[in-house]
């Protein structure tokens, strides 16, 4: 039989089974127990709830109807505004089931749309906001246009605590029956970034190979630097020797193809557990945020880390 991915095995199937985003997860108890739902705006980071709420959201308000009267779209669907609004039309066209009083309309990557995409959207929102509400969902709130944001309530979902996934993590390892020490769910935990999508990924792809899961598994199998390598390169690029710096950069990333972005978080964290001046810690955060804009403009990744480590060796040096 071929196995279930977890993370849809562990989706959350109501908002109480939603972890780690609390006081959002109360205020939207509040609009099921009403029977009411104003448009939403769901915004933050991958992985840490938006759609698993929104879903839950339409489980509990419809309770057995809930699929007949849900839909999930993407926004960024490639062939335009003009099919997610013909889906939306088609969607809306029918009445809810059940003693439903609306219908939920839930749109992903709402922020991969342009602004006259979004014009376009906001009209059609307007338009079928009779029979259905929309929840929105985006990373990033600051690329939605003001006149959608102002008809929607805006609830900012939280990148996940530690300790939030870690106990996410323990649940899942003993319903699977697997055995990982405590250094491998703090493995997993620094390497899903708070995104719990991530870190149950991580953890079934380390299951998939072995029972017995510890910190070395999961550095392995996420391609993921041991923080203490990192810790490490920082250190001999700040002691100022950047032809050592740069042949530990060269052995950790280029020789075990790590991606130039996980490095760059990581060295963004290891940053926070040295101990530097707060003159000196600005100067490592703001080269770490110019380094990292770069790449993500499409620099050459290579260049960029070395010119990094470059920055870190000439500090003490000025
Ligand atoms: N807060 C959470 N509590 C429990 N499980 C979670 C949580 N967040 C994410 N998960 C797990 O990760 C999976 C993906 O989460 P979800 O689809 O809700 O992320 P999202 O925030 O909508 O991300 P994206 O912005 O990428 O769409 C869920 O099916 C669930 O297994």
């Amino acid at each position: 039989m071929r196995e279930e991915i977890w993370i849809e095995k562990y989706r959350p199937m109501k908002l109480d089974d939603v972890f780690g985003q609390d006081e959002t997860i109360e205020r939207l108890k509040s609009y099921v127990k009403s029977g009411n739902l104003p448009h939403l705006l769901f915004t933050g980071p991958p992985g840490v709830g938006k759609t698993a709420s929104a879903v839950s959201i339409a489980r509990e308000m419809f309770g057995e109807f809930w699929n007949e009267n849900f839909t999930e779209l993407n926004a960024s669907d490639e062939r335009g505004i003009d099919v997610v609004r013909n889906k939306i039309k088609t969607f809306a066209k029918t009445a809810p089931i059940g003693n439903a009083a609306f219908k939920i309309i839930f749109l992903d990557e709402a922020d991969a749309l342009t602004s006259d995409a979004q014009s376009a959207l906001r009209r059609t929102m307007e338009r079928y906001s009779g029979n259905c509400r929309f929840i929105l969902s985006c990373n990033y709130s600051s690329k939605i246009i003001e006149p959608i944001q102002s008809r929607c309530a805006v609830y900012r979902f939280k990148s996940l605590s530690d300790d939030a996934v870690f106990k996410r993590l323990k649940y899942i390892a003993d319903a699977e029956g697997l055995n990982v020490t405590d250094d491998g769910l703090d493995a997993l935990v620094y390497v899903a970034r708070g995104d719990m999508r991530k870190a149950v990924n991580s953890l079934q792809a380390a299951a998939f190979i072995q029972k017995d899961i510890d910190r070395e598994t999961i550095y392995k199998i996420t391609a993921t630097a041991h923080p203490e390598e990192i810790q490490d390169l920082v250190n001999t690029a700040l002691s100022g020797q950047f032809k050592d710096a740069r042949e530990k950069l060269s052995k950790l990333v280029f020789d075990q193809g790590l991606s130039a972005d996980d490095v760059i978080g990581q060295i963004y964290r290891a940053l926070f557990k040295l101990d530097l001046s707060d003159v000196e810690m600005i100067k490592m955060v703001d080269a770490v945020g110019e380094i990292d804009f770069r790449i993500a403009e499409g620099a050459n990744e290579k260049i960029q880390l070395e010119a990094l480590i470059a920055h870190f060796a000439l500090l003490r040096k000025q």
